[in-house]
């Protein structure tokens, strides 16, 4: 493994495998005998902390729901047999007080249950008072006040010990992942809160095995604290999210393929290299914020014109070409389709927004 900027967290790298913090763990407690061959496994990998999903949050009735309470019993008797911390979702009060009857050390609050604030309360009371470890992953939506907010009511119940897990958000359109990642979201969280620990999620962003080692080293790239890879003895037999698991063999070689970066290089050629990289990104940087006031310019313009002669502000025909022709321009020079629809769509629809203002603006002026 390569140099690693090791967690500035204390609780955290107590708990880290490799200098990165880890939870491994089937998607679902299945059995008894399942939760302790897995926990075992584990042990022997030098994982520290264990997941099993007790009560688990499907989309619609019929699939698998977890094994509930009785799960808890085997995840305790793991943690006796192996010193393994143990980790579940938790979705409401009663879940709460039975996890801690079952000493349960780590809870996450899942992204169903993040977006309503009602729910993070009512687990926020349930756990004040405790020293706990708690995790907030994203809301299904790339909404990050809301996940900034149900941050807060753990922090205002007195959680000392929390975190956030980027699982990534869900879409209408069809997507190469499960969830996308909008890893912008989890850099603004970063960026808002930069002491709270982030991990990733890539078993969820994913839905199938063969993206986890890409999400998991973006992740790494960007600096995060740690991840949570859903493992099971034997996936394609899981009783849920069959797709998305892999067995302890191939987290430990996925681990070992993972390079892990230094936050920063205090050295004076590095240094010097990267900034005549970032002087010339600056250059290129501005070039576009003028080309782009530019532009808006003339499109006001030509809102003008189509206020004075009664035309209407959208026109989908020529809107059309425009998304076309630069999609097409950007794939010559490497830049993805769904990268330019967005940027263009971006700016179409501050163009049509500031060709509506200007037309009622002339309209009240002349009325
Ligand atoms: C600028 C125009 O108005 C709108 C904005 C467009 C743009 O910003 O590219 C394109 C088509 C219209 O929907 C135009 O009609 O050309």
């Amino acid at each position: 493994m390569n140099a690693v900027s090791p967690i500035n967290t204390p609780w955290l790298s107590q708990l880290s495998t490799s200098s990165k913090f880890l939870i491994a763990g089937p998607c679902s407690a299945e059995t008894k005998t399942q939760v302790l061959d897995i926990a075992h496994q584990l042990k022997a990998m030098e994982v520290k902390v264990m997941r099993a999903g007790i009560w688990k949050p499907r989309t619609r009735p019929g699939n698998f729901e977890g094994v509930g309470a009785i799960g808890l019993d085997w995840l305790q008797q793991a943690k006796k047999e192996t010193g393994l911390k143990t980790a579940i979702e938790v979705a409401n009060k009663t879940h709460v007080e039975l996890a801690l009857k079952a000493d349960i050390d780590i809870f996450w609050v899942g992204a169903r249950s993040a977006v309503s604030p009602f729910i993070v309360q009512e687990i926020a009371d349930a756990l004040r008072g405790t020293n706990k470890i708690v995790f907030v992953k994203n809301p299904v939506n790339p909404d990050l006040a809301l996940w900034i907010g149900a941050i807060e009511r753990f922090k205002q119940a007195n959680i000392n010990y929390l975190g956030a897990i980027h699982r990534g958000f869900s879409s209408y359109e069809k997507s190469l992942y499960r969830n996308n990642p909008e890893w912008q979201v989890a850099i603004d969280l970063k960026a808002a809160i930069p002491s709270l620990p982030l991990l990733v999620d890539p078993s969820h962003i994913a839905g199938k095995r063969n993206l986890l080692f890409d999400i998991t080293q973006t992740a790494m790239n960007l600096n995060y604290d740690g991840m949570m890879i859903e493992t099971h003895p034997t996936p394609t037999k899981a009783w849920s999210d069959a797709d998305q698991q892999i067995t302890p063999k191939q987290l430990s070689s996925l681990l070992k393929q993972l390079k892990y970066r230094v936050t920063d290089k205090d050295e004076k050629n590095f240094q010097a290299d990267l900034s005549y990289f970032r002087d010339k990104i600056d250059v290129l940087d501005q070039q576009i914020i003028n080309s782009l006031g530019k532009r808006m310019k003339v499109a006001e313009e030509a809102g003008q014109l189509k206020g004075k002669n009664n035309v209407s502000v959208l026109q989908p025909e020529r809107w059309k070409n425009v998304l076309n022709n630069l999609i097409k321009q950007g794939k010559a020079i490497d830049l993805s389709e769904e990268f330019v629809s967005k940027l263009v769509k971006a700016i179409h629809q501050e163009s049509v927004t500031r060709q509506s203002q200007i037309i009622q603006s002339d309209e009240t002026n002349s009325n």
